[in-house]
C-alpha cells in the first residue's frame, strides 16, 4: 500500500479507511467518506472498503449477492435504496481482509453485532490503527456498563472515537445539510498539531459507581501519561498500551477526521466528549421510544416536547451519575450529539415512528420493527432493556421514571396512559 506520492506531513503512506458495516447509517457514511478520501489523495488513499453482513437479494429479478449487487451498480439496494454510491467505495464481504492494512476503521453497525464482530477482528488489524463508533447504543455486562468508544477501543487495544448526531441516514445521503459531533480525544502521540486533548479532567461531580473504578484525585489532577498512554472516557489512565501511529503517516487528529468526515451537506463539528457524545446516540433512543407512544396515542407536540424535556434531563443525569469525571453537560445541551440529535430523533426517527405505530395499530414495537424496517434495526428497544437492568441491579429505576416507564410499557406492565403521572416529579 506504500505510494510513491508524499502525503501531507510529508511522509510516504495515507490512511487506509474501512467502514464496518453497510445498513442504512453504515452506507451513508460510507459514501461520505469515499467522497472524502477521492478529494484528498495527500492524506488518504482513494478506495474505501466497506464490509457487509453478506446476504441475498432479488435484483432485476435475479437472486444476487448483496456485494455483488453493490460493486456492479454502486448502490446498497436493501438499505440504502435509490442512492448513488461513489466507484471508489468497494463492498467486500470478507471482515478480515476488509480491515487488512487499515489504520483508519469506522465502525457502523447495529450495537447487537459488534460483539461477534470485534471478537472476529482481534489480531487482524494494524496495531496502530485508530477508530470512530458511530454505534448508538451502550454495552451493560454483569461488571457495569461500557460505551461502545471504549468497548472496542479496551478489545481491539486501539484507541476509539465517537461520530454522533442529529443524522437520519437517509436525509444525509440524499445530500440534505446536517450536523454532527465528533468526539476524538487523541492519545498524545498521535497529536502533532493539535494541542493536547488529554486535558486534565473536571474535579468528579459526585456520583455513584458503575461498576468501573473511576479516576482516582491523584491520577486525574497530576499523574503524568507516558507514551504509550491514554486517558479513558472516564479520565483513568487506560488499560491499554497504545501502539504509535507511524511517523510516515498523516498525523491522526482532529484535523484529519474533520477532513475524512466533513461534507458541504455534513457539517462537522470536533469535540473531545467522548462520552457524552456516545451516550446521547444511546440513550436519546429510549426517549425516542417514547415520544411514539404519546404520539401515537394522538396527545400531540406539548406532549412530545414534555418528553423531550424529561429524557433529556434524565441523559444528563445518567451521564453525569455514571461517567462523571470527564462528561460535559454542554455536550447534551449545545452539540448535534444531544438535544438536536433528541429533537430529530423524536420527530421522524425509525424508534419514534415504530412505537407510534406500534401504539396505533396495537402491536408491539418489535412487530413493527419486522414487518416496516426491511432488516433495519431498532436500537431503542434493547437500549431500554440494557440500560433497565443496569439501573435495577443498582435500585436506581425510579431515579429514571421515563427511562423505566419506556421499558415497562415494551414489556407491557405499564402503559402510554402511565406517563404523565410516572414522570409527575421531573
Ligand atoms: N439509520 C440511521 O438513520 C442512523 C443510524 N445510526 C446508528 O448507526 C448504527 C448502524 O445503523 P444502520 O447502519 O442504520 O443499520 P441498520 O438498521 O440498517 O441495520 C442493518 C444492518 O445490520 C446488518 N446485519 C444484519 N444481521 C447481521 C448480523 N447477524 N451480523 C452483522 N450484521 C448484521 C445488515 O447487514 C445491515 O448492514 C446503529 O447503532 C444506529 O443507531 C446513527 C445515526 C443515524
Ligand atoms: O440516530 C438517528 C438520528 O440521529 C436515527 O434514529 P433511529 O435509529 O431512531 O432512526
Amino acid at each position: 500500500m506504500a505510494s510513491g506520492l508524499l502525503s501531507a506531513n510529508g511522509g510516504s503512506r495515507k490512511h487506509k479507511v474501512t467502514v464496518v458495516g453497510s445498513g442504512n447509517w453504515g452506507s451513508t457514511i460510507s459514501k461520505i467518506v469515499a467522497e472524502n478520501t477521492k478529494g484528498h489523495p495527500e492524506l488518504f488513499e482513494e478506495d474505501v472498503q466497506m464490509w457487509v453482513y453478506e446476504e441475498e437479494v432479488t435484483y432485476e429479478d435475479k437472486t444476487q449477492k448483496l456485494t455483488t449487487v453493490i460493486n456492479k451498480h454502486h448502490e446498497n439496494v436493501k438499505y440504502l435504496p435509490n442512492i448513488k454510491l461513489p466507484t471508489n467505495l468497494i463492498a467486500n464481504p470478507s471482515l478480515e481482509d476488509a480491515v487488512s492494512e487499515s489504520t483508519i476503521l469506522i465502525f457502523n453497525l447495529p450495537h447487537q453485532f459488534i460483539h461477534r464482530i470485534c471478537g472476529q477482528l482481534k489480531g487482524k488489524i494494524v496495531p496502530y490503527a485508530r477508530g470512530i463508533s458511530c454505534i448508538k447504543g451502550v454495552n451493560v455486562t454483569d461488571e457495569g456498563i461500557s460505551l461502545f468508544s471504549e468497548w472496542i477501543g479496551e478489545g481491539l487495544g486501539i484507541y476509539c472515537g465517537a461520530l454522533s448526531g442529529a443524522n437520519i441516514a437517509s436525509e444525509i445521503a440524499a445530500e440534505k445539510w446536517s450536523e454532527t459531533t465528533i468526539a476524538y480525544d487523541p492519545p498524545p502521540m498521535d497529536n502533532s498539531r493539535n494541542p493536547s486533548r488529554n486535558p486534565t479532567p473536571r474535579s468528579a461531580t459526585p456520583n455513584r459507581s458503575s461498576d468501573s473504578p473511576r479516576a482516582s484525585a491523584d491520577e486525574l489532577s497530576i499523574t503524568p501519561l507516558a507514551d504509550t498512554q491514554h486517558r479513558d472516557v472516564r479520565g483513568r489512565i487506560s488499560k491499554t498500551r497504545l501502539t504509535p501511529v507511524p511517523p510516515e503517516y498523516p498525523p491522526l487528529d482532529h484535523d484529519t477526521f474533520k477532513t475524512l468526515f466533513h461534507r458541504p451537506y455534513f457539517h462537522v463539528r470536533m469535540v473531545s466528549d467522548v462520552a457524552g457524545v456516545s451516550l446521547g446516540g444511546a440513550l436519546k433512543n429510549i426517549v425516542a421510544l417514547a415520544a411514539g407512544f404519546v404520539d401515537g396515542r394522538g396527545w400531540g407536540d406539548n406532549a412530545k416536547a414534555a418528553i423531550m424535556r424529561v429524557g433529556l434531563l434524565e441523559m444528563v443525569k445518567f451521564g453525569h451519575e455514571f461517567f462523571g469525571e470527564t462528561i460535559s453537560t454542554g455536550t447534551f445541551t449545545e452539540e448535534s450529539a444531544g438535544v438536536a440529535d433528541l429533537i430529530t430523533s423524536c420527530s421522524g426517527g425509525r424508534n419514534f415512528r415504530c412505537a407510534r405505530k406500534a401504539v396505533e395499530t396495537g402491536v408491539s414495537v418489535q412487530d413493527v420493527e419486522r414487518a416496516e424496517l426491511n432488516g433495519q434495526k431498532l436500537q431503542g428497544t434493547s437500549t431500554a432493556v440494557e440500560v433497565n437492568s443496569f439501573l435495577r441491579r443498582r435500585g436506581l429505576e425510579q431515579e429514571y421514571p421515563l427511562f423505566t416507564a419506556v421499558y415497562n410499557i415494551l414489556e407491557g406492565r405499564n402503559s402510554v396512559d402511565d406517563i404523565p403521572n410516572l414522570v409527575a416529579r421531573t
